[in-house]
């Protein structure tokens, strides 16, 4: 593509002033953008970017010797006669609008609906494709679990990528075929402009509770990136028949409903929701009741356990109906069964567990989750769960208050330390434990047998699993929060592979060679029980 082209695109962005133009020499052919030095190519564009961790103008120089025909800065900066230097107010959001122009402004040519939210983003992208697929619509999802269309699955490394490789995605997908997309759009997305410039049809929001307090500081900023994508990109967008999804139940939802200017779809249990759940029983089964909506009244039953649950599925059909789809096609969509990975995944056993593997990983989500079980199962709870290293820190005592609240046995392990001590970040954990009233157990103690509320500590998230397992009797429940879907761990050293419900599997086969041949447990027969 001509750098004149992408250019104009830039100076069309009122918002992003294109403050200088230094050292251009005729218009040469771009053939890749770059925001990575390590990726740039002979007649590359490449941005430098001020991250949070490096300033990528130090890198303008390797750019430029690997061959770059232009460089998108926000800082002056020294480059050979021939190489155009571009400085911008805001190089991220520059990105965003050369990549969406590069790559043929995709978002144009597909229904798009956004979902943001601090729980229930993942689970709603997977409730709405279902529904959209069996109502004959071709899907392309973006998200915390793969980037997926018909015949393509990717795993992700992250819930909303950078804008190039966004854009190249919906690009990608427009090419398949694609005819709707929904993409998860993180807060961090929405604060680094990676949605920028996407022509959104819908926007979701699903609910606001603590977390990212590492990146956003506090609530009230946290909430301000959340509605960028009300205030500033659904707004902007030229699509026509906009519509906001918001959750009316939740505190700043309501604010939601009530300023943001497209028209709202308010979801919820409050008299006077667009959309609105009644007579609802929530079950070990699922969820059944009558949804209220404007295109009429529908029966749903769903196999979706959990009160949250509920208020995804009213997500999903919002998104349905913003996106067309008849009330048969939106009822048909909530009553099918739809595995979303580690979201409440069931480890199946003949040795009569229950056990589940769940992605929660904030204080509000491991509340929901703990709370859903309890209402469905009167066996005994036993929790496993840790807190993300270099993540908001103020959320580990206020998940340990949570499992001590819900559970019979919390065991604190790791989740992804990270560069963290893991014992450090299970420090920060028992306080809210302990004020829990929650009863410290060691490991010689066999702990189905000691008073309700107990916890004990286990950093190797294996032994911590195994732990559990091997702790349950007949009928009980075991929860491994945290890592729903992840198949890996990260530590101070590296990526290694680690799937909960392998680990979960193993363990059960562990516990039923203990049933059966009365082996001593691994765990050094530390579990021996007479129950
Ligand atoms: C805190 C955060 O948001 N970090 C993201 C951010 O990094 P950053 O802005 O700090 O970038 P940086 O590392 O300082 O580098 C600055 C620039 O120098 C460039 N560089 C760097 C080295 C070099 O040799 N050459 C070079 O050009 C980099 O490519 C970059 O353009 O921008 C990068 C590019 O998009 C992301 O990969 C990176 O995600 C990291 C891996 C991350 O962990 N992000 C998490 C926190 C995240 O984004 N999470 C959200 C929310 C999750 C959820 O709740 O669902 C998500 O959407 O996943
Ligand atoms: N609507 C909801 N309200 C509260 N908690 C929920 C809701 N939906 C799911 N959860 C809980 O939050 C966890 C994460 O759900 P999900 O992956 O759908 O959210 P997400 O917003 O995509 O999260 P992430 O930001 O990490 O990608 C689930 O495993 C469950 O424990
Ligand atoms: N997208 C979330 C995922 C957290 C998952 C949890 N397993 C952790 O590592 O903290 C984050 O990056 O904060
Ligand atoms: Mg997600």
């Amino acid at each position: 593509m001509k750098l004149s082209r992408l250019i104009d695109g830039l100076k069309a962005d009122q918002r992003n002033p294109v403050l200088e133009i230094t050292g251009a020499q005729g218009d040469p052919d771009v053939i890749s953008i770059q925001y990575n030095s390590r990726l740039v190519k002979p007649q590359g564009l490449f941005t430098a970017i001020k991250g949070n961790a490096v300033d990528g103008h130090i890198f303008v120089q390797d750019a430029v010797k690997k061959g770059a025909a232009a460089v998108v800065t926000e800082e002056p900066v020294e480059a050979p006669i021939g190489v155009a230097v571009i400085r911008v107010k805001d190089s991220r959001r520059a990105l965003a609008n050369m990549a969406s122009e590069f790559f043929g402004r995709p978002t144009e040519k597909l229904k798009l609906a956004g979902i943001t939210g601090t729980n229930g983003k993942t689970t709603v992208t997977y409730f709405a494709e279902a529904m959209l697929g069996a109502a004959g619509c071709k899907v392309g999802i973006v998200g915390t679990v793969s980037s997926r269309w018909p015949g393509h699955e990717k795993e992700s490394s992250v819930t909303t990528p950078e804008s190039l490789e966004l854009q190249e995605t919906l690009a990608r997908m427009v090419d398949a075929g694609v005819t709707h997309a929904i993409i998860e759009v993180s807060s961090h997305a929405l604060t680094q402009s990676r949605p920028a410039f996407c022509q959104f049809d819908a926007g979701v929001f699903t609910n606001i509770t603590q977390d990212h307090l590492d990146y956003h500081k506090d609530m009230e900023s946290y909430f301000q990136a959340k509605r960028i994508l009300f205030d500033d990109l659904l707004a902007a967008s030229t699509k026509e028949n906009k519509t906001a999804v918001i959750n009316l139940d939740d505190p700043q939802g309501a604010v939601l409903c009530r300023e943001v200017k497209t028209p709202v779809l308010c979801t919820g249990l409050t008299e006077g929701s667009s959309i609105r759940s009644i007579d609802v029983k929530a079950g070990a089964d699922g969820l059944k009741g009558v949804m209220e909506t404007p295109a009429g009244e529908l029966v749903f039953e769903s196999p979706a356990v959990g009160r949250h649950n509920l208020y995804n599925l009213m997500s999903a059909a919002g998104v349905g109906l913003a996106f067309g789809l008849s009330l048969e096609e939106v009822e048909m969509g909530l009553n099918a069964a739809v595995n979303v990975p580690g979201r409440l995944e069931k480890v199946e056993n003949g040795l009569d567990r229950h056990v589940f593997v769940d992605y929660a990983h904030t204080p509000d989500a491991l509340e929901n989750v703990l709370e859903a079980l309890r209402r469905v199962s009167k066996a005994k709870i036993i929790t496993v769960f840790g807190c993300g290293g270099d993540r908001d820190k103020g959320k580990r005592p206020k998940m340990g208050a949570a499992a001590a609240r819900h559970s019979d046995l919390v065991v604190v392990t790791s989740d992804n330390p990270r560069s963290e001590d893991p014992e450090a970040i299970i420090d920060d954990i028992l306080p809210g434990i302990s004020g829990e009233g929650a009863q410290r157990l060691n490991a010689s103690y066999c702990m189905m047998c000691s008073r309700k509320s107990a916890f004990m500590v286990e950093p190797d998230r294996r032994k911590a699993i195994l732990t559990a397992i091997m702790s349950s009797g007949p009928g009980d429940l075991v929860l491994i929060a945290g890592k729903g879907h992840e198949t890996y761990q990260i530590v101070k050293n590296g990526r290694f592979a680690f799937d909960d419900r392998v680990e979960a599997r193993n363990a059960l086969e562990c516990l039923s060679r203990n049933i059966h041949s009365r082996q001593e447990s691994p765990l050094s027969g530390r579990y021996v029980c007479s129950r």
